[in-house]
């Protein structure tokens, strides 16, 4: 049975996920090349070393470009590896370059098998986090499999940031106990610091 709160909270995602669905893709793109260079910008960036990021699906802020630039940077770039996707586990995994990727779980791009190199939590220090919904305090809301929630307490020397298009920017997320909050909020309009 469901309980109330995550009741709330699929009604609360269902709302922002119709929110960033309504932006043309014209505002998609227009909006992701402005957040992707306040990124690049940014001196937690500049200053990382394993990078954390993801492959957008289409309605999320496109990553592309920056992968992109951060791999023509030099920088190690992992993305998500799903590894169990009954439990709700993923990893983070090194790409070289854009060639090795396959659409994979949920379709999006990851890594093929063979060209897996999990990279500790430990050992990264900036993270990317994907996000539906985000409060004014850094809570976030996600697709709701709980595989960032999961990550993150593990991830505990990485910086913890979220880029979202600014419609995804609400007064209150619903959240739970478990919920941790992200570092810096990016979004085409503002930058919005907590640590
Ligand atoms: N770009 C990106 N990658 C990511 C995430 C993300 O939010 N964004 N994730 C963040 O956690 C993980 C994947 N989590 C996801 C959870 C649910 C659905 C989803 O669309 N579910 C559909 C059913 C799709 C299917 O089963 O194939 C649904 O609920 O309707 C997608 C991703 C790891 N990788
Ligand atoms: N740290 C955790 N340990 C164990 N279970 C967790 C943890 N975090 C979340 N969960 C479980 O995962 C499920 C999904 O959680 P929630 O709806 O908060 O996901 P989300 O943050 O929206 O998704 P995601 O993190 O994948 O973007 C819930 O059933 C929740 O109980």
């Amino acid at each position: 049975m469901l309980t109330q709160l995550t009741n709330n909270k699929k009604v609360q995602r269902k709302e922002l996920l119709a929110k960033r669905r309504a932006l043309t893709l014209i505002q998609k793109n227009e909006y992701s090349a402005v957040i992707t260079k306040k990124l690049v910008e940014l001196e937690e960036y500049k200053n990382s070393q394993i990078c954390f990021l993801y492959a957008s699906m289409p309605d999320e802020f496109q990553t592309k470009e920056l992968i992109v630039n951060a791999l023509k940077a030099g920088k190690q770039i992992c993305l998500p590896y799903i590894t169990d996707k009954n439990m709700k586990i993923m990893q983070a995994t090194l790409i070289k370059s854009l060639d090795e990727l396959v659409v994979g779980a949920y379709n999006i791009l990851t890594v093929k098998e063979k060209n897996l190199r999990i990279v500790k939590p430990q050992d990264i220090d900036f993270i990317l986090v994907p996000a539906v919904g985000l409060d004014k305090k850094g809570y976030r809301l996600g697709m709701g499999g709980g595989y960032y929630d999961r990550y993150l307490v593990k991830a505990i020397n990485a910086k913890k940031i979220a880029a979202v298009y600014d419609c995804q920017v609400v007064d209150e997320v619903i959240k739970d106990d478990y919920d941790i909050k992200v570092d810096m909020i990016l979004t085409e309009n503002t930058t919005i610091k907590y640590r």
